[in-house]
This record gives C-alpha cells, sequence and structure tokens, in this order.
C-alpha cells in the first residue's frame, strides 16, 4: 500500500513519515468510557504500526546506503561489493519475514521454575525451533491489574528493551495471551545475590568489592536512560555463567502499594518525616540485629526467602524518602546499595527486623539506627562508604554524580572500565546450558500456562483487559545481530564501522515489531 511517494493509504488513513495521524478523529464524544479507550488504544496502535513501518522502510534504505558506501570505500572488487549487497538483501528479507511472524507462548517449551515473584514466576524455557535457552517471566495480567501494576509492568519492559547494557538482562521477546505477560529474556544461570548470601552468609571485602562495583555500572546504566528502579534488593542482583552480575526486574516496585501505606498511615509520627528526639529514634533501635536471639536472627533468614516470593516483599533496602512518600530522586537506589553492601559484609540487612513496621521505623531513624556490630570486622574504608550511602539525599555519594561514588577509597584498586572483562570474583558452578543448581527447588503447582488456548480464533480476541496492554509486545530479532555482523564484517576489511549504522541497527533492535492478543496483527 506504499503510494510510490512514501505515503501509506489504508482507509480513511494516510501517513507520510512526517506527518502519522487520522485525517478526522471519530466522533466518539457520545461513547461509553470503555468504547473510547479502546477506539484510542486502536488509533495508538495503528499510528504506531504504521510509524514503524515507514520508519523501517527508511531505516531499510539506509543499510544500503551506507554499506554500498562502506564498500566503495574498502577498495574491494565489483564483484565483491554486490555480493554483499546481495547478501544484505537476504538478510533484510530473512528479517522481514521474521518480523511478520508471531511470538507466542507455544513456540517456547516451558521448563524448570527458577524464581518467584509478586506477580508471577520466572522458569527456564526451551525455544521449539532454534532449541535456545531463555528465562522466561510470566505475569498474570488479572493481578497486574488489581493492583495497579499496568504502568510499571509497561516501565520494566521498556527499560528492559530501550537499555542495552552488558549489566542489565537481556530482552529479546515480550508478548501475552489473554491472561499473561510474557517476558523472554536472557538466562543467567549463577543464581542471584541472595542465594549466594544465604549460602555464604558474609562475604570477603573483595568479593563484595567486586560485586557492589557492578551494582554500581548496572544502576548507572538505568539512570543514564532516566529510570529509578527504586527497588534494588540483593534477589534483582542475577549473575551470568562466568559469575558477572547483571540487574533485573524492573518496575514492578510493590512495596509502596497499599500494604506498606497502611503501615505508614499506621505510625502517624513516621509519616511527618524523621523523628528529632533522641529518646524516640533510641525506642526504634532498641534491638539491633546482632542482639537479636540468634535464633530470631535465623528467623528473619528463613522468612527473607519466603518474603521474596510473597506479594508484600522486603522493605530491608528502601530509602527513608521513598517510605516518607517525600518525593525521591536516583540517589534512593544508592541508598539500597548500601544496604545491600552492609548485608554483604555483615550477614544481614542494617535495619532488618522480624516485623516489617519496626523494619519502617529504623530506616526512617537511621540516624540512631545505622549500627555496626563488634563482629565480623570490616575495614574503615568500607564503614565510611557504608555510612554515605546510608544517609539524607544531600550527603549521600552519587547525589552528585556516579563518579564520586567510583572515587572513594573502599573502590581504589577497581579498574572500571575493565571490570566486565575480568575474572568475576565468585565464579558459579554451572553444568550445561539446563543447570538450575543455583537457583531454588519449586515444586510445580499447576504448571498450565493458560486456561484459553494459545492458537486459532482465540489468539486474536481482543478482550476489554487486552487494551490496557498494548505495545507490550517485542521482538529482538537474531537477524539483526547477523545485519550488525554485516557492517563488523567489513570492519574487518579495513573500514571503520559507521556510527551511524550502530545506532540505526539500535534502534531497529527496539523497534516493536509484533503485536499479539489485544493489538491485531494488520499487514501492508
Ligand atoms: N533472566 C533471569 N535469569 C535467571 N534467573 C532469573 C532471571 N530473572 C529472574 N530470575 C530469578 O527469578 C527471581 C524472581 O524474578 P523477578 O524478581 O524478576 O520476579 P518478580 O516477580 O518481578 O519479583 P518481584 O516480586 O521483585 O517483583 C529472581 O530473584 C531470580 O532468582
Amino acid at each position: 500500500m506504499d503510494g510510490g511517494d512514501g505515503t501509506v493509504r489504508l482507509g480513511a488513513l494516510n501517513l507520510r513519515s512526517d506527518r502519522v495521524g487520522f485525517d478526522s478523529s471519530p466522533d466518539v464524544s457520545v461513547s461509553s468510557p470503555v468504547t473510547r479507550q479502546k477506539a484510542a488504544a486502536a488509533k495508538q496502535f495503528i499510528e504506531n504500526h504504521y510509524k514503524n513501518y515507514l520508519q523501517g522502510l527508511q531505516e531499510r534504505k539506509e543499510r544500503r546506503r551506507t554499506l554500498q558506501r562502506k564498500a566503495q570505500e574498502s577498495q574491494i572488487s565489483t564483484e565483491e561489493q554486490e555480493q554483499m549487497l546481495r547478501n544484505l538483501e537476504r538478510r533484510e528479507t530473512e528479517y522481514m519475514r521474521l518480523q511478520r511472524r508471531k511470538i507466542g507462548i507455544d513456540d517456547f517449551e516451558q521448563l524448570t521454575v527458577i524464581g518467584k515473584g509478586a506477580f508471577g514466576e520466572v522458569r527456564l524455557c526451551r525455544a521449539k525451533d532454534t532449541g535456545e535457552i531463555f528465562a522466561m517471566k510470566k505475569l498474570k495480567k488479572s493481578d497486574m491489574l488489581s493492583r495497579g501494576q499496568v504502568e510499571h509492568v509497561r516501565s520494566e519492559r521498556n527499560l528492559l528493551a530501550e537499555v542495552d547494557s552488558r549489566c542489565i538482562v537481556k530482552l529479546f521477546y515480550s508478548f501475552q495471551d489473554s491472561d499473561f505477560l510474557y517476558l523472554i529474556m536472557e538466562y543467567l544461570p549463577g543464581g542471584d545475590i541472595m542465594t549466594l548470601l544465604m549460602r555464604e552468609d558474609v562475604l570477603s571485602e573483595d568479593v563484595a568489592r567486586f560485586y557492589m562495583a557492578e551494582s554500581v555500572l548496572a544502576i548507572h546504566s538505568i539512570h543514564q536512560h532516566n529510570y529509578i528502579h527504586r527497588d534494588i534488593k540483593p534477589d534483582n542482583l542475577i549473575l551470568d555463567r562466568n559469575g558477572h552480575l547483571k540487574l533485573s526486574d524492573f518496575g514492578l516496585c510493590k512495596p509502596l502499594d497499599d500494604k506498606y501505606s497502611t503501615l505508614l498511615l499506621e505510625n502517624e509520627d513516621l509519616t511527618n518525616g524523621e523523628t528529632n528526639s533522641e529518646n524516640e529514634g533510641q525506642a526504634a533501635c532498641d534491638r539491633p540485629p546482632w542482639m537479636m536471639p540468634k535464633e530470631q536472627l535465623l528467623q528473619w533468614k528463613r522468612n527473607r526467602r519466603a518474603l521474596a516470593y510473597s506479594t508484600v516483599g522486603t522493605l530491608d533496602y528502601m530509602a527513608p524518602e521513598v517510605l516518607l512518600k517525600k518525593g525521591y530522586g536516583i540517589e534512593c537506589d544508592w541508598w539500597s546499595l548500601g544496604a545491600i553492601m552492609y548485608e554483604m559484609l555483615i550477614g544481614y540487612p542494617p535495619f532488618c527486623s522480624d516485623d516489617p513496621r519496626i523494619t519502617c521505623r529504623k530506616i526512617i531513624n537511621w540516624r540512631t539506627c545505622l549500627k555496626f556490630p563488634d563482629e565480623p570486622k570490616i575495614s574503615n574504608e568500607a564503614k565510611d562508604l557504608i555510612c554515605h550511602l546510608l544517609c539524607n539525599v544531600e550527603t549521600r555519594l552519587g547525589s552528585r554524580g556516579v563518579e564520586e561514588l567510583k572515587a572513594h577509597p573502599w573502590f581504589r584498586c577497581i579498574q572500571w572500565d575493565k571490570l566486565y572483562e575480568m575474572e568475576a570474583a565468585f565464579k558459579p558452578t554451572v553444568v550445561g546450558d539446563l543447570d538450575t543448581q543455583n537457583f531454588e527447588k519449586f515444586p510445580e503447582v499447576e504448571g498450565q500456562p493458560s486456561s484459553i488456548p494459545t492458537v486459532g480464533p482465540w489468539r486474536k480476541m481482543l478482550t476489554s483487559k487486552d487494551t490496557n496492554f498494548i505495545g507490550y509486545t517485542f521482538k529482538k530479532s537474531d537477524v539483526l545481530k547477523s545485519l550488525e555482523n554485516s557492517g563488523t564484517d567489513m570492519r574487518s576489511n579495513g573500514s571503520k564501522k559507521s556510527p551511524s549504522l550502530i545506532t540505526l541497527l539500535g534502534q531497529m533492535n527496539l523497534q516493536e515489531t509484533e503485536i499479539s492478543e489485544g493489538e491485531q496483527k494488520q499487514e501492508t
């Protein structure tokens, strides 16, 4: 339907790459809110679809031009140049074919459950066509809706799709069926830092330093994209097979929902800010964790795992300004990192208690409640860093940029730009692609993916709920990798890879290319 002049015509639609929209808006003033919502969603979907289509067309032309230019510059024979262009065409065609193909749950064989969270589970899965192994996060739509998490899940998907960093877990696809949302991510077989801490109890300063440094880079990479994680905890720091750390779980920040609002309201004095009187603060810290009876501390450790799977979650790493709903910025993530560092070196988080209300009080009264036990001993530099992370926003390290954090003496020996190329401080044992030994064992409870068939006419059914999740679907095609490689091949021919090509390919990687349930597919 390309009119030949860059114009795409489809019924009432008349779209140009520089002007995408309806000629005239349908009169929806007399329709119900649900109809209006559906109309708005459909409008947005169609606009996005054609915008992407036109953008794709332009990008394709641009890639061809870039390749031609590079081929000429690299002084290879005309025959070789033609061969390169033919290769590019072939890959482009393959890419477009893959783009048209719908990815769904039936394309994956579902294997062992490796994690559970507030809204669903994470399991190992295998792509039926290629045999590749991924981690599949499955989120129940009705839970997301009832707990007002639609925006959060969208932000998780957006962040994973947008940020292409070695410190962030990679997202390959996202799609949905009538009941669930799915994220297909790279599988990181090394287990999470919570599991490591539960196994090791405390880490040596060298190991802790390595993981703290990789966490600094990971957190900084999301801040650079204007995201605040707000819920950094050891469960969200996962290790790859070589022991390098990646950050996961974006946007499903649950602790500030109803449960905790109630908790804060119960403690009226806390909602007004920090307690000023020494006594009040002291009362909150009556029993620092190391003064808890041993059995109680063990109980806390046992609860820790259960809390990770519950809808309540843990408050232990949350910054006071987040708890107090004061308004917060990226610094809240540096606070969480301070709490994790304390736990790595001391064996439990600094404000932990078996009663979440007490944890909350302790965090808000951090001035009096942050204490260090005599044992285990930690270096003065480590203590200093912790104290400059678990402090008020104005003096918190990182609030004036990541460099001040990197420059702290505890990190003196860290080679920041080589960190991910170095051997990791801890090498997990991983035997084969399907090894899940670094994860908890979960009994299979229901195991049935969905009650509604995911093939046939049901797939196209547009339920009223689905409009909430329009735009969720995403596909990062491997073919793009090979397109990217065609640039690399050229580089090996002596010419430099053009930054615009990298950018173009990067943009394409992130483009929404697929629509599924709730987002009826239209072919041009
Ligand atoms: N890509 C991955 N590779 C390996 N394990 C993973 C991956 N993603 C998640 N996990 C495991 O699953 C656990 C739960 O994952 P995740 O925290 O993303 O779920 P969630 O439902 O979002 O949790 P939350 O309750 O914090 O929102 C993690 O702690 C980790 O052990």
